[in-house]
This record gives C-alpha cells, sequence and structure tokens, in this order.
C-alpha cells in the first residue's frame, strides 16, 4: 500500500495561527472565499513532501506575520508504517525532520512524493522557458536525490560564473569555473535528458487521449549548444559524456560573447524545451485550450512516471484550477483523480465537481477569516 497522509498539523505557517486537519482520507476538497488559507494548505502539503513550493517564497513568507518560526507536520502511514514528516521555517532557514530526527532534504526525497498543479502552471506552455526547467528539475528532484544535489551546485555555479562576468574578472578565473560549468552542467543536462525522453513520451499518450486522437503532441529538450530552429521539433540525444565534449566546445566558441553580455550563455540554465502540436510550436500557434491541454497532459505524465520509478502514488495537489479547465479537460483530469490517488483540492466554487467525486470526497469549509 501506498504512503498518505493521515493528519496535519500548522503553527504560524501562512495566514494559520493553527491549522489541524485529522483522519484524511483519499480526496479532500477544500472549499471558502478568497484569501481565506485554501492556497496555503496546499503549499505546506507541497513543502511537507516536495520540500519545496510552487509559490517559491523566502523562508520569511512562510512564517506567520508577527510569529519567528513556523512549523509544519504530517502523520504518513502505509497501514504497517508509521513515519512523522515535520518542516520548521526560522531565522532564514527552513529544517526537516523524520520522526522528530533532522534530515537534510536530499535523504527525503522520493518517501512521499507529490504533485501540484495550480493556475500559475497554466503559463508553461504559454512562454519563457525557466519555469518549463524548474518544472522538469522540481519532478527530477524528487525521482533522484543526485538530480537534486547536482542543480543545486550547478546553479551555484552558475551564480558565481555570472558575479565573475558581471565584475569584468580575469579570463583565467572565469575559465577555471567553466570547468565546473562543464563538470555539473553536463551531469544536469544528461539527468534532465533522459527523465524528459520519458516524460515526453508518457505526456505524449495523454495528449492523445485529452484530444481524442485528433492531435498529435511531441514534447522536444534542445540544449543550449544546440543551433535550433523554434518551429521545428527534433530530438537532440545525449549522455554525460558528450554532453561535456559539446558544452566544453560551444563554452570556448562563446567566451568572447559571453564576456561582452557579461553573463553565462551556455549551460542547462540556458537549455530549451520546446512543445509542438502537430509539429507547429504550441507558444505561437496553439489556442489557449490546447495550451492547457498540454499543461494537463503534463501533469498527468509527471503522476505516471513518479508511480513508475518510485513505485509509489504521489500525492495530488489541486489548487484551484478546476474553475481554470473548461469542461472536457476538468471531466480528464476528474477521471484520473477518481483513481485511488490521495488528492487535495481547493476550489471557491462546489458546483465545479459532479455529485459522485463529491460523494467520494471529505469536504472542508473554510470560513471567512473576521477581521
Ligand atoms: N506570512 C504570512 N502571515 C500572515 N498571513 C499571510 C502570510 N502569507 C500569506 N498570508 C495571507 O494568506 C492569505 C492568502 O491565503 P491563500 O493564498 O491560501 O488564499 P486562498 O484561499 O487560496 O485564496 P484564493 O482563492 O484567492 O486563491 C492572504 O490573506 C495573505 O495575506
Amino acid at each position: 500500500m501506498d504512503l498518505t497522509i493521515s493528519h496535519i498539523s500548522f503553527a504560524d505557517f501562512r495566514s494559520y495561527e493553527a491549522f489541524d486537519l485529522r483522519d484524511i482520507g483519499p480526496l479532500t476538497i477544500i472549499v471558502g472565499p478568497n484569501a481565506v488559507g485554501k492556497t496555503n494548505i496546499v503549499e505546506g502539503i507541497q513543502l511537507l513532501t516536495a520540500h519545496a513550493s510552487f509559490r517559491h517564497p523566502t523562508v520569511a513568507e512562510l512564517v506567520r506575520m508577527g510569529a519567528t518560526r513556523a512549523r509544519l507536520y504530517a502523520d504518513v502511514t502505509d497501514g504497517n508504517r508509521q513515519l512523522e514528516l515535520e518542516m520548521t521555517a526560522e531565522e532564514g532557514k527552513k529544517r526537516f525532520f523524520l520522526n522528530g530526527k533532522p534530515k537534510r532534504p536530499a535523504d527525503l526525497k522520493g518517501l512521499v512524493p507529490s504533485v501540484s498543479f495550480t493556475p500559475d502552471d497554466l503559463e508553461l506552455a504559454k512562454g519563457g522557458m525557466a519555469p518549463r526547467r524548474i518544472s522538469l528539475d522540481a519532478l527530477g528532484a524528487q525521482l533522484s536525490a543526485n538530480h537534486y544535489l547536482i542543480k543545486r551546485d550547478y546553479e551555484k555555479v552558475v551564480r558565481h560564473k555570472n558575479r565573475l562576468l558581471k565584475d569584468e574578472a580575469d579570463q583565467a578565473l572565469v575559465d577555471s569555473i567553466d570547468e565546473m560549468v562543464v563538470t555539473c552542467g553536463a551531469q544536469l543536462a544528461a539527468y534532465r535528458s533522459a527523465l524528459f525522453e520519458k516524460l515526453a513520451q508518457v505526456m505524449g499518450s495523454y495528449y492523445g487521449q485529452i484530444t481524442e486522437g485528433r492531435e498529435q503532441l511531441r514534447a522536444c529538450y534542445v540544449p543550449s549548444w544546440e543551433i535550433h530552429d523554434p518551429n521545428a521539433p527534433a530530438t537532440y540525444t545525449f549522455g554525460r559524456d558528450e554532453a561535456r565534449e559539446e558544452l566544453a566546445r560551444t563554452l570556448g566558441e562563446r567566451r568572447g560573447e559571453e564576456r561582452a553580455r557579461r553573463r553565462a550563455l551556455v549551460g542547462p540554465h540556458a537549455d530549451r524545451i520546446e512543445f509542438f502540436i502537430d509539429g507547429r510550436n504550441v507558444n505561437s500557434f496553439a489556442s489557449q485550450g490546447q495550451q492547457r491541454s498540454v499543461v494537463l497532459a503534463l501533469k498527468l505524465a509527471e503522476v505516471s512516471l513518479i508511480q513508475d520509478i518510485l513505485h509509489q502514488k504521489p500525492v495530488l495537489l489541486l489548487d484551484d484550477v478546476m474553475s481554470e479547465l473548461d469542461e472536457s479537460r476538468r471531466r480528464a483530469l476528474v477521471s484520473f483523480i477518481a483513481g485511488d490517488m490521495q488528492t487535495f483540492i481547493t476550489t471557491a466554487n462546489i458546483d465545479y465537481f459532479d455529485s459522485d467525486l463529491l460523494g467520494a470526497a471529505r469536504i472542508v469549509s473554510l470560513p471567512r477569516a473576521v477581521k
């Protein structure tokens, strides 16, 4: 049996002085008016399970205004094992505990994975590359502690390199940091590429189901060393060694450009993720509805991959997305939820759910805060 959350408790977290929910079952629908604290609950669960928040807050933002320390807690069980997950936020630091013992996030990766789906995710199929890379790394981090650690190291290296370039530091210093860019960057790019290959395949299959076979989705991971035509889908497969060679070569070729623009231009922080429907780039051609289907397919694929790789169903966190989806996409999502995966849904309007789903759910109504 999968690990599921049976109890959550927050103290001085976001808007909550205290929040406690016990006997949590497979499906919880959290209902309430705007700004009542629905998203805060989902964020708290994501912090406890994925050790990150889709809102990318500072630690101080997590602590209730006027308090000094936030504490989040969850009991998790698979019927046999009982685990206690805990996170504190205090003095600029998040700390994690398992059964009362301090743990590094890397030690907890994959224990109780989660997939969140929020209105911000709908931007994933629209514009910039950064949210797509962040989303891929967030998935990778839950699937592999090594992915999480190398991404963290690589980001440090690039920050350092950008500082050197900004300060117009000696080229020898930049060259020495470039060795790290190559080592960490090649490993990160190889992890991402291998993960993305699986993700793209499952995504394509979900997209086919959502559109009832009418349209084909192709997703491509494009490393920064490729000269890529955004209007032509292409598959680039490579391993770590090839990535090392290509990165070293491209860094050499673009050294002058990096110095002139005073920032790092080569490496996985500049890799692209492109989506194509029937051969056309989603960014410039897709309708809003098609873009939403792409994101829905991506989220469903994330869930499937976690299940396949970790043999543990993730906790699904749906923050106010029903209102953003039309009837057919809502149906596709609900049929997925109706499986046996633990799910938390927030909504301001319960009318989006049919009576079957409501009948299976525990409804938690949050009252309007008294000011
Ligand atoms: N650190 C904090 N201390 C106190 N209050 C906070 C803190 N962080 C957020 N809040 C409050 O939490 C509330 C927002 O909660 P949340 O985002 O969960 O609302 P919601 O119910 O999801 O609303 P909506 O339906 O509009 O998305 C806001 O009133 C905000 O001021």
